[in-house]
């Protein structure tokens, strides 16, 4: 693509730039008072409730933000993915999450072979395997069940299992089928949290799977041959075929590294990292855990989700309308930030997965075709469940920078508690600020109104609120399996529209490539030094001081160490 290509170079985008004037000489507080506006702007699909209004935009923008999508030819490129055209063209892949919660009879074609029997291959195997170890059939190698999973894997392998796992924990259904299971994720190559993640465990009832795409990762790697040490200094090496199971594409490196292929569950290399949850990397420690028929709802879920933003013309479209309205924010607004508020602790662990998801694949320099962007792309993503945000960083977004807000709020508690002679119940008080927070944002206090409230004149300029913030509500009916589909499937979508308008390839992720290629020089000199004595060679001053000190500090450490694991 030539630069005269880029997306900034068209009439709807120049349009768009022209129209953030008119835009800045409305407050969001008389948008508000517009009714049709914000009866055009509440959208339902399958009892999701999506309300838009308080957004920095009128009909208009939504008509120019339409014809954006025809410029970005976004229609196309959304087909283009579930046809299973290579679209990650830097790394020559298709791109089809979707096929992963496809249901059995479905067709989904990469490279002209329709990948949904292979994809129920692997559930079907997940299934019988789950059902053996949660009955007993599949036993340790003393005999004994295995009643608890540590999931080894980090990123993609590790992100979105862990947010629905914490979402499905409070859920009642689930937790009938959890029954005194336990699921534990190992991320981190820090020893710290193989501590934490052995901790209270035996080997002898433990069964480690080892998630990685690549199954080279170096984290990863590293935490599995700690946690295979575990095993085997417990139990035996022998033990290892027994506790020990691995998901990956990689399954001549999986064989290598001591696990029997009948207990590898594959994926493709169609699927990113970030956008695997649906296939065996989340399928099979969620099944374990929960059984493959809650799993089976959630796939439903994201399914549903699929066939909607496939679809749905674009007024209608939960993911594109909110992937245009992040373009809005970021490209035109110029609001760097997006916070993602969840009024539910079950979705604590949301924001995290959805940072990588937007972050790792919007996060780019460069158009599809290599041409540097004129323009920013992607969003920094943060967030905490509400209502604790509200007592940590809401400052900053209520009077501070404009920080536009994705409120998320559950109609039927998971866990509801009700206290007699309170004046609502637990889960009301929640929601209250949940449907009070977005007014508060958009409407703003002036300092007349304070004045009319006899606020003394010396604390009216710090107790003004200037409103005229921008945010997003969704309301989903509960937080099922389906639901939480649902949910991943929306936001996956919608960082794919903004990727698709953006021009840009989101399904790589180049950029982190280079801080590994130079840890692995810190590792070789590691190495070398504590070995061999070798002096520090080939970094600058700074990281050579830095190296010097942690090496001189810490000359304890054996240079020729037995296996140590931790004693927590
Ligand atoms: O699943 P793996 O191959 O071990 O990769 C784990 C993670 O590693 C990399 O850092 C990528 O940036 C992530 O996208 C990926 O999810």
């Amino acid at each position: 693509m030539a630069s005269s290509a880029l997306i900034s170079n068209t009439e709807p985008w120049k349009d768009l730039k022209a129209h953030v004037e008119d835009i800045n000489k409305i407050h969001l507080s008389d948008l508000m008072t517009d009714t049709h506006r914000c009866q055009s702007m509440i959208l339902e699909f399958e009892g999701n409730l999506l309300d838009y209004s308080r957004q920095r935009a009128t009909l208009d923008t939504l008509n120019k933000l339409f014809s954006l999508t025809e410029a970005a030819r976004v229609k196309e490129k959304i087909n283009r993915m579930f046809n299973g055209e290579r679209i990650n063209s830097t790394e020559d892949r298709s791109v089809l999450h979707v096929a992963l919660r496809a249901p059995r009879d479905a067709i989904i074609n990469s490279d002209g072979k329709n990948v949904v029997p292979d994809v129920w291959a692997v559930l079907d195997k997940i299934r019988e395997f789950s059902e053996r170890v949660r009955s007993g059939a599949w036993v340790g190698a003393t005999g004994k069940p295995l009643k608890d999973v540590v999931a080894i894997g980090i990123g993609g392998s590790f992100l979105g299992p862990l947010f629905v796992h914490t979402a499905l924990q409070t859920d009642p259904e689930a937790i009938e089928f959890a029954g005194g299971r336990q699921l534990r994720f190992l991320a981190n190559v820090d020893p710290v949290d193989v501590a934490r993640n052995i901790a209270g465990l035996s080997p002898e009832t433990t069964l480690v799977v080892v998630v990685s795409k690549t199954f080279t990762t170096a984290e990863t790697m590293l935490n599995a041959r700690t946690l295979r040490e575990w095993i085997s200094s417990g139990l035996g090496p022998q033990a290892v075929a027994k506790h020990m199971v691995a998901v990956s594409t990689n399954l001549t490196l999986v064989e290598k590294f001591g696990i029997d292929p009948n207990n590898a569950f594959a994926f493709w290399d169609w699927v990113g990292g970030r956008y695997s949850v649906c296939s065996a990397v989340g399928v099979l420690p969620l099944s374990l855990q929960y059984g493959f028929s809650i799993v089976e709802k959630f796939l439903k879920g994201a399914w549903s989700i699929d066939q909607h933003f496939h679809s749905a013309p674009f007024e209608k479209n939960i993911p594109v309308l909110l992937g245009l309205l992040s373009v809005w924010n970021v490209s035109f607004l110029g609001y760097p930030a997006r916070a993602i508020l969840p009024y539910s602790q079950a979705l604590e662990k949301f924001a995290p997965h959805i940072q990588q998801v937007s972050m790792e694949s919007n996060g780019k320099g460069v158009s599809i075709d290599g041409v540097p962007l004129p323009y920013e792309t992607g969003e920094i993503d943060f967030g905490e469940p509400g209502t604790n945000g509200q007592h940590s960083f809401y400052q900053l977004i209520h009077q501070g920078r404009v920080i536009p807000c994705d409120f998320i709020g559950i109609v039927n508690s998971q866990q509801p508690v009700y206290l007699e002679g309170e004046v609502v119940s637990n889960h009301d008080e929640l929601m209250s600020n949940f449907f009070a927070q977005p007014d508060a944002l958009a409407y703003g206090k002036t300092p007349e109104q304070l004045l009319m409230e006899n606020v003394p004149q010396h604390l009216v300029t710090h107790k003004t609120f200037s409103g005229n913030r921008p945010s997003i509500s969704l309301l989903l009916p509960s937080l099922s399996a389906y639901n939480i589909g649902q949910l991943l499937a929306i936001y996956e979508h919608r960082i794919a529209v903004e990727g698709f308008v953006w021009g840009i390839n989101s399904f790589d992720q180049w950029g982190v490539e280079l801080g590994k290629s130079l840890a692995s020089q810190v590792r070789k000199q590691l190495h070398a030094s504590r070995k061999k004595g070798k002096p520090i060679e080939g970094f600058n001053f700074s990281t050579t001081t830095m190296l010097s000190r942690y090496l001189q500090a810490s000359a304890n450490v054996p240079s020729d160490p037995s296996t140590v694991l931790p004693k927590m």
